[in-house]
């Protein structure tokens, strides 16, 4: 072992799925590196976490999250946790469109990728014939388009230039993009649409597969892996709030100053919190910084304090019956984006009984009609979209009743993908030779998502192995596309 780097220090700020894939790809990569994971609350999960209906005494998700077959990191993370099963595939998705009803949305396997959307694509009635083969020209175009020089264009613009008519915008466009990239073609980026587009359902077979839940996220990203972590030799804190940080010259480590827990001291310092606490904390970090370094502090402090968000709300609700037997439905056309019905397997401890009702929950990615209205006023709209969607249990003399209701927002939920943010969107390592970044916001290609947490905290791991002189590869690759979606790409 070369003595260098042993007893090498390393602490991760911040447990959510950024900060647990960073520990995780050190700890089993570096076994003598000795990390510590800081996480602010009593457990890890960040964002994907859930909490206790106080009426129902369920323990529901904040918001219903959902994965991707292309989300080859998340996967590989659940995986290496022993989670996999944690998660159910669904290979075909329904969608609702309120004048032509259920559509199937089903990749044909037995055709080459991209080709194998077709039949997907003819499955949603909803669509003209003309708007299919219009979407399916554009997806291919999109295809021969690299990312990056896509970035400045927003992709509202970039629809308009490739005419895609405002009809097909509203069910198709808008209700991919905006449920993945959490805000409207207006404001977001090309480049992260194409991401969603091409990587997630173009380039390869299993790409849009769905994948959902079936614990609540705190039971998955909560204290189960990071006591997974803590038999990794990881050290983790909970409860740990780190304030600040400071860089002392003499002795060549970094001091961090916590809430409760005093002062712990590292070699090098793995930032994984989302993007405004990142921002508070590299204020935080003290003088002694060479010009070049004050400069990025600056810079990445006013871009970070300057990140738009958006908001996802979450509506939960209890009704007397099941009102489908579907698991989940991507609604078109509606204030609703998505309807998951009880994704969740509850333990009985976690129930109130059969007197609580079946669980649903209808998700609404970025602003909408009724952001400025009452929380009334939107419940009854959804209410009576999901009593369109859904006519059999609420006719006839004994109607579906809605027992209990609890509607979340999240203001600051993702980032917005915008042009700006694209363009200056920090990278992993940073001009602080002790200090690279995790975290949904860095740059990691994809947008807010929990594979983009997952890829950042690999990232990060990377930047530490180079940091102390090793060569680790942590990143999980991208599905391989098809030979036809190869040479589409070139
Ligand atoms: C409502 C909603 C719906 C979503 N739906 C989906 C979805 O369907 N699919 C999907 O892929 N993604 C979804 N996302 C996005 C996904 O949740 C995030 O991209 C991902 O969880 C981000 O992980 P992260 O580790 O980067 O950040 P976070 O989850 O924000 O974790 C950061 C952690 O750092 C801790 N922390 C902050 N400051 C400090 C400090 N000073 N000291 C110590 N700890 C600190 C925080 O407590 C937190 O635990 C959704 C997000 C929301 C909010």
């Amino acid at each position: 072992m070369n003595p260098r780097v042993v007893n090498r220090r390393v602490v991760v700020v911040g447990g959510g799925i950024a900060g647990i894939a960073a520990s995780m790809a050190i700890a089993e990569t570096m076994p003598d590196i000795r990390v510590t994971l800081c996480e602010a609350r009593r457990t890890s999960g960040g964002r994907a976490g859930s909490f206790v209906d106080p009426t129902t005494n369920e323990t529901v998700d904040y918001c219903q999250h959902v994965a991707m077959g292309c989300c080859t990191n998340l996967l590989d993370l659940l995986h290496r946790f022993d989670m996999s099963d944690e998660f159910t595939r669904y290979q075909s998705l329904t969608f609702y469109h309120p004048e032509y009803g259920m559509s199937s949305f089903a990749p044909n396997l037995r055709m080459p990728a991209p080709l194998h959307l077709h039949k997907a694509l003819a499955g949603l009635r909803y669509l003209r014939l003309q708007e299919r083969t219009r979407l399916a020209w554009a997806i291919t175009k999109l295809m021969r388009q690299r990312e990056r020089t896509l970035e400045k264009v927003t992709a509202a613009t970039w629809l308009d230039r490739h005419r895609q008519s405002s009809r097909l915008r509203v069910r198709f466009w808008d209700v991919v993009l905006v449920s993945a990239l959490g805000d409207v073609p207006e404001r977001v980026s090309m480049a992260a649409a194409r991401k969603v587009i091409v990587d997630g359902f173009a380039a390869a077979h299993g790409a849009s597969d769905v994948w959902v839940p079936n614990r609540p996220l705190s039971q998955i990203f909560g204290n189960s892996m990071l006591d997974h972590l803590a038999r990794h030799g990881v050290e983790v804190k909970t409860g740990c709030l780190v304030r600040s940080l400071r860089y002392d010259e003499r002795d060549e480590e970094v001091e961090l100053i916590c809430g409760d827990d005093g002062t712990l001291r590292s070699d090098h310092v793995v930032l994984a919190t989302a993007w405004r606490s990142a921002s508070k904390l590299i204020e935080t970090i003290e003088p002694g910084l060479n010009p070049s370094a004050r400069s990025w502090q600056d810079a990445t402090v006013s871009f970070l304090s300057s990140v738009k968000s958006s908001p996802i709300t979450g509506l939960h609700l209890w009704f007397d019956r099941e009102i489908t037997p579907l698991p989940h439905v991507a609604m078109v056309g509606t204030v609703s984006h998505w309807l998951f019905k009880q994704p969740l397997r509850q333990s009985t401890s976690d129930r109130a009984g059969d007197q609580a009702g079946v669980y649903h929950q209808v998700v609404i990615s970025g602003p909408h009609r009724f952001s400025e209205s009452s929380k009334d006023a939107l419940l009854s709209a959804v209410c009576d979209e999901l009593a369109k969607a859904f006519p059999i249990p609420f006719s006839g003399p004994n109607p579906a009743k809605l027992l209990h209701h609890r509607i979340v927002t999240d203001p600051n939920a993702v980032y917005s993908v915008t042009p700006q943010f694209q363009a200056h969107r920090p990278a992993t390592t940073t001009t602080l030779a002790w200090l690279s970044l995790a975290g949904d916001y860095v740059d990691t290609g994809w947008p807010a998502t929990m594979e983009g947490a997952a890829i950042s905290g690999r990232l990060a791991a990377e930047a530490v192995g180079d940091r102390f002189g090793r060569r680790v590869h942590c990143v999980t690759p991208p599905l391989s596309p098809g030979r036809l979606a190869r040479w589409l790409m070139t």
